[in-house]
């Protein structure tokens, strides 16, 4: 057992708010199968009490030693009224009512594994240069503006390589890790080449250059940019179609006239298959940005849709591809939409820079699940952790890493008034190109599902050579992940769970209940676990306090869940649902039981897998249809949902759009200041 070995002292679990049922002392190996075996075991399954464990919070043999023997009190389950509950975390109230059930949070859990993490050398890269934009053979409105609008002085590596070489007019494609400035490498050229043109641009001319990004988000924050670089050149006019609008009024400002337009790839095939008013003429710039999210959502036919588009109406022009991961997919989408690029990759300057690739579009051929290559570069100041936490303490757990990561109350509430600290509770809609500044630590409730998702997920902090933080939250079951991320070179150092809750201490509203006229005991494991079940138990009484808080909490879980069904088949031994304990999982959502349906669910699934697989491949590809359907990325964009309706209906489960289902996940973002 990780946890605590050898440290903590043991506080007979009779006397406890929430007590214990008492065991014998159990040698490590079966207590090894037990816990395996209970990895297995859905919560409809749940195991007799005699097969139950002791606590995974302190180290066996020391539990065991030290067991207090049964008493009255020491059932499985107290019971609380909702508003007792609560209120008793504050003072302190004794009374019980029948009916309700506290939670058990420290018993029956998984052991906690030794984390036995590889250290691995870091793939790094140097962001700042000591070049001055000044350097560059730009306007000289330009450089004042991104001196004094922008602030900023002195060139990022990836812009000092990626500027020049698109002065010159040609192709390329742009790597570089999250927040190293790829936005301003395709920008400033764009806006330096389009106010230079000798005949003067014209609104009505339409649109010179075409930015392609994944999401809503980047679009705006592309735009936002592209919007500042040209102030001092008013005649160029930027634009946004990103869905979300109604497509009449995008349709009207596309009659006015775009000069450059950033758009999601599915609002513009919708625009290119029913605007009359689109055209691409006079396009001279094609820049895909985030082109590997832009695979992962599945917009490969889009694209082929919208270069198809282009190509029809012009030949020439400068193509740009940038992305913070090269994966197979991205390589894929260089060879369809670049021309003899120059491949700029900041981590290997030696590089080859001349990469003949044909222009000819191939069928378009969804990449492989498993394209990822070898290792990312992470920047040098994020510090990376992990902390393995059962599923029951998962959710008590990650109140406890932001009450540790939040400031005392007086001057939290300061802060906040100037809007200064915050938590951003978010899904990997915000995991992408996302340019939070001040976000300093970064959460993730689980686990992505390549290496790829996890840089970009971490990368929304530790900006531009800022320092920054993050957390991967992982059940025992999946402690081998790091090994994983190890053979990416991605190191993470291990926070003990008990560190995390020890915060819990330190606010008496967190109190647990005494029973009699006990003495308030010192702090220690018996009172961190006291107060994280109250804390539990706040959770439990607010979801269970209204239908509508039930029911989010359980379309919570169930798509908590079903995200285990997209992790990959290399990933299938670490992230299974079948070793997921429903009823514990369930906790971590503030539930007090799994949902019934939930579990039936579940195990109708898993027979229905063991004696069909074709059947189980076409269930699972309707469930990611109805994922995508609810989809955050497919709000305001009913055209590409029923694109990818007919998508299926043709090609067949293979061609799913890809991560649709991971927008799911929850990631977590901290900005504390
Ligand atoms: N030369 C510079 N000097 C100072 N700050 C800069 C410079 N270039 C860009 N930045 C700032 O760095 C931050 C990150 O830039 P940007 O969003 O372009 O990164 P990115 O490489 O596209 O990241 P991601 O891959 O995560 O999308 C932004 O706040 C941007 O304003």
């Amino acid at each position: 057992m990780a946890a605590a070995d050898g440290v903590l002292p043991h506080v007979p679990e009779s006397r406890a708010a929430v007590p214990t049922t008492s065991s014998r002392p159990r040698p490590a190996q079966s207590r090894r199968q037990a816990a395996t075996k209970r990895k297995y075991r859905a919560s409809s399954e749940a195991p007799p009490a005699k097969r139950r464990s002791e606590t995974s919070f302190l180290p066996a043999k020391k539990t065991a030693a030290k067991e207090t023997p049964r008493t009255s009190k020491g059932k499985a389950q107290k019971t609380f009224s909702p508003k007792r509950s609560s209120a008793g975390a504050s003072d302190g109230n004794q009374e019980r009512k029948p009916g309700i059930k506290t939670s058990s949070l420290f018993k029956n859990n998984p052991e906690i594994p030794e984390l036995h993490r590889p250290v691995v050398k870091q793939v790094q890269e140097k962001v700042f240069t000591s070049d001055a934009f000044q350097a560059l053979d730009l306007h000289p409105h330009l450089i004042s503006t991104i001196n004094t609008v922008l602030k900023m002085s002195s060139m990022t590596s990836v812009q000092k390589q990626s500027i020049p070489v698109l002065l010159e007019g040609r192709d390329a494609l742009v790597r570089s890790q999250t927040g190293s400035g790829k936005t301003l490498a395709y920008c400033i050229p764009v806006v330096q080449s389009l106010q230079a043109m000798k005949s003067k641009i014209q609104r009505g001319d339409g649109p010179y250059a075409l930015i392609l990004v994944p999401t809503r988000e980047l679009a705006l924050q592309s735009f936002d940019t592209v919007q500042k670089l040209l102030k001092p050149f008013t005649w160029i006019v930027p634009g946004v179609l990103m869905g979300g609008e109604k497509r009449k009024s995008e349709k009207a400002r596309l009659r006015k006239g775009i000069n450059i337009l950033i758009s999601t790839p599915g609002r513009l095939v919708d625009h290119i298959k029913s605007t009359k008013n689109i055209h691409f003429r006079r396009i001279q710039w094609l820049i895909l940005d985030e082109a590997d999210r832009i695979l992962d959502l599945g917009f490969e036919k889009d694209i082929t849709v919208i270069l198809n588009a282009i190509n029809a109406e012009c030949q020439e022009r400068q193509n740009v591809l940038l992305s913070a991961t090269l994966t197979e997919g991205v390589t894929w989408l260089a060879d369809i939409s670049l021309h003899d690029p120059v491949s700029i990759s900041v981590l290997d300057e030696s590089h080859d820079q001349s990469n003949p690739k044909s222009k000819a579009i191939p069928e378009a051929s969804p990449p492989r699940a498993s394209d990822e290559l070898d290792s990312f570069a992470i920047p040098a100041s994020l510090e990376q952790y992990v902390t393995v936490v059962p599923s029951k303490l998962r959710l008590v757990s990650l109140a406890g890493f932001i009450l540790q990561k939040c400031k005392e109350r007086t001057a939290v509430f300061q802060e906040f008034s100037h809007s200064k600290t915050g938590v951003l509770l978010c899904t990997d809609v915000a995991a992408r190109g996302l340019d939070l500044p001040q976000v300093t630590w970064i959460v993730q409730y689980n686990a992505p599902s390549s290496p790829a998702e996890y840089i970009h997920r971490i990368g929304r902090t530790a900006r531009i050579g800022c320092h920054g933080s993050c957390l991967l939250i992982l059940a025992p079951s999946e402690a081998e992940y790091v090994n994983s991320l190890a053979s990416h070179k991605i190191n993470v150092s291990e926070i003990k769970m008990e560190d995390i809750l020890s915060v819990l201490t330190r606010d008496d509203c967190f109190k647990g209940r005494r029973w009699g006229s006990q003495k308030p005991r010192s702090v220690g494991p018996q009172e961190i676990r006291e107060r994280a079940t109250v804390l539990q138990t706040v959770f439990e009484d607010y979801v269970h306090s209204s239908e509508r808080t039930v029911s989010g909490a359980k379309k919570a879980l169930q798509s908590f869940i079903r995200a285990y069904a997209t992790y990959p088949r290399e990933l299938k031994h670490i992230f299974h649902v079948r070793s997921l304990h429903l009823g514990h999982v369930a906790k971590s959502f503030g539930l007090r039981d799994a949902p019934k349906n939930l579990s039936a669910l579940a195990t109708k699934k898993k027979k229905a897998n063991l004696k069909r697989p074709d059947l189980h491949r076409k269930t699972q590809s309707k469930q990611r249809l109805a994922e995508i359907l609810r989809s955050e990325y497919s709000s305001g964009m009913e055209a590409s949902v029923t694109k990818v309706r007919e998508q299926n209906k043709h090609a067949g489960p293979s061609s799913q759009p890809r991560g649709a289902v991971r927008n799911q996940r929850p990631a977590l973002a901290v900005g504390t200041n």
